[in-house]
């Protein structure tokens, strides 16, 4: 046979679309494209609605919530303990020799709560930070009450941040509108200053005379945002990364030994992680804080059998949180004056309790007798934290309106959501129509098969389907100047791995049992919406060489971080602002932490 006979069978083998059926192929594929737009659109305005109606409910439920923990009677004095403190649902009973005395809690958890049904509860809070709200979880208590236990957890029981930051890359994995960067510092409040705890050394020394801090400043911006300058703060792109950063700041967090507990924290322990969500549809970046504190123990000075500088230390722990309590009050009271400035830690956190923002308070304690006093202060301070007018004044009439409109913003926020994952089904099966039958179109003249670099072979079929194409940087991003980009938007291995996910899904649904009879099909659904008999025929080795690029997954690479921040140890951790890499030595007093 000669070359051009054989070049003719070719031509006529793969597909050469005739002009009149190609032409309504493009309408098809414009069609298409018109409805992926208004599909994206309309998966928008669910997500927007779905975070308004969440806003309500919490908002309704209460901005500033307060739950209670009773921790359990520990090993050492199990024999000789008293139990004065009773739990009802939602309610705190404290047998006192004169009657009983009760406290009510938006939640209340028993000494046999186990830190997952501790974190069942937080769980809605952490949905509002990524939903561009600023959230703060603070965990408030006695010395020894289980605050450390509930934030940090042990191995087998881990707390709420290392929860937390599984749920945040859980969410990132799923979020089908944009795209979620997450960023993580840590620091101190110990004596009224600030330390930052992913740059300080851990200090094995256990008595040292001086603590050295870091020079860290608080920094308030035009719109009222906070920012504490010089703070390290690192890029986590996934969650053993996270982990990593996160274990290594409690290590370097001071402890103590007093008589009340073994490893008592001397100080505030803060663990920020900033977000980041880029909207896939526009572009358009928000940004919250998720703030997760472990507070100093609330101790009457005396019994802890404190002196010197433990004494000084309880005394600014205690100095602190009343500040504290101050500002929540005045938050709660809608008080025109709310006293930020009153402790380094309501500064720092400031723009994170007021407006528009998230609060839930876990106040930790003990159950025993001995501790009465103690239990009766913390009481007292979640009572006025909570707001005493909040249940108390409200009417019943009005607590019934309450419930029903919770049941109902509740109820359509379930419709809300499965009207979304309805969309979502669509725009997948769009976006694959779309890109299957943009395959379909002649791009350019057909190539001989010899000039084709390679053969199709069943080994390099598999691994062209399987091999995403590296996916182009969007316009947008390869023309907006570094200087305006937000430093954390690099693709973390969460949105990595949805990405691979979602081209996996594809590749499946475009994988052929038969590759002729995939196209068929492909052809023949491109044809049913021109309403046309299919009526080309195919190239299998043409047909091979189909692989699905999910329009979706071009999303990830948009971003570079301006700044080099990088969650690996070995390589360097740069402060927010200053650009001063706190590698300095922290000399802290001591430290006995149980964590080394
Ligand atoms: N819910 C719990 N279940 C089991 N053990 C607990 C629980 N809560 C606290 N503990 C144990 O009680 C001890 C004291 O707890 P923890 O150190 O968390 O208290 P703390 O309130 O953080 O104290 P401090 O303010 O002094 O740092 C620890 O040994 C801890 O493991």
């Amino acid at each position: 046979m000669s070359d051009s006979s054989a070049r003719l069978d070719v031509y006529t083998d793969v597909n050469v679309v005739p002009e009149h059926e190609n032409s309504e192929l493009k309408k098809a594929i414009s069609d298409l494209e018109g409805e992926t737009v208004q599909l994206k659109k309309k998966q928008k305005l669910l997500d927007d609605k779905r975070r308004e109606l969440l806003n309500n409910i919490t908002n309704l439920k209460g901005s500033i919530r307060v739950f209670c923990r009773v921790r359990p009677i520990l090993q050492a004095n199990k024999m000789k303990v008293r139990e004065l403190v009773e739990t009802e649902l939602g309610k705190m009973v404290i047998r006192l020799s004169g009657g009983a005395k009760e406290f009510g809690f938006d939640k209340v958890f028993p000494q046999e709560a186990t830190q997952e049904d501790v974190f069942t509860e937080v769980e809605p809070i952490l949905r509002s930070a990524v939903d561009g709200h600023n959230v703060c979880i603070l965990a408030y208590g006695q010395t020894g009450t289980g605050k450390t236990f509930t934030m940090d957890g042990i191995d087998d029981q881990p707390g709420i941040v290392l929860r937390a930051l599984e749920k945040l890359f859980d969410f990132a994995s799923i979020d089908k509108t944009s795209t979620l960067t997450f960023s993580i510092s840590m620091l101190e409040v110990y004596m009224g200053n600030l330390r930052d705890l992913l740059v300080a050394k851990p200090v094995r020394a256990m008595h040292e005379t001086a603590i050295r801090c870091s020079n860290l400043n608080i920094q308030t911006d035009q719109k009222g945002f906070i920012e504490i300058e010089g703070l390290a703060e690192v890029q986590i792109p996934d969650l053993t990364k996270a982990k990593w950063w996160y274990n290594r700041g409690r290590r370097a967090r001071s402890t103590s030994w007093t008589t009340v507990n073994e490893t008592s924290s001397r100080s505030h322990c803060l663990t920020r992680i900033s977000i980041v969500r880029q909207c896939d549809h526009d572009g358009e970046v928000e940004s919250s804080k998720l703030w997760m504190v472990d507070l100093g123990g609330s101790e009457r000075l005396l019994k802890t059998g404190a002196t010197g500088q433990t004494l000084d230390e309880g005394r600014a722990i205690n100095l602190s949180l009343s500040a504290l309590g101050d500002v929540i009050a005045a938050l709660r009271r809608k008080k025109g004056h709310v006293p930020y400035r009153n402790s380094k830690l309501t500064q720092i956190l400031k723009d994170s309790l007021g407006h528009d923002s998230k609060v839930l308070m876990l106040v930790h304690v003990s159950p025993c007798e001995q501790d009465l006093a103690e239990t009766l202060c913390s009481l007292s301070f979640a009572k006025r934290a909570r707001g005493v007018e909040f249940n108390r004044d409200m009417s019943e009439d009005l607590k019934k309106q309450r419930e029903k409109k919770l049941i109902d913003l509740e109820e359509t926020l379930k419709e809300t959501e499965e009207e979304s994952r309805k969309v979502e089904t669509q725009l997948t099966k769009a976006e694959f129509l779309l890109c299957e039958s943009k395959k379909l179109l002649p791009a350019s003249p057909c190539l001989p098969l010899d000039d084709q670099t390679e053969p199709i072979t069943p080994k390099n079929e598999k691994q062209m389907l399987k091999s995403p194409r590296v996916p182009a940087r969007s316009p947008k991003a390869a023309t907006a100047p570094p200087s305006v980009l937000p430093r954390f938007m690099t693709s973390t291995v969460a949105s990595r791995q949805r990405q691979s996910a979602s081209e996996q899904q594809i590749t499946k649904r475009s994988k052929p049992k038969s590759l002729c009879h995939s196209e068929a099909n492909l052809k023949s659904i491109i044809l049913q919406k021109i309403n046309k008999k299919p009526r080309w025929h195919t190239d299998t080795r043409a047909a091979n060489t189909l692989q699905c690029e999910s329009p979706r997954s071009v999303r990830m690479d948009h971003y570079k971080p301006v700044a080099a921040y990088s969650a690996d140890h070995n390589e360097r951790v740069t402060p927010t602002t200053t650009g001063r890499v706190g590698g300095g030595h922290y000399h802290h007093r001591r430290r006995m932490s149980s964590l080394i």
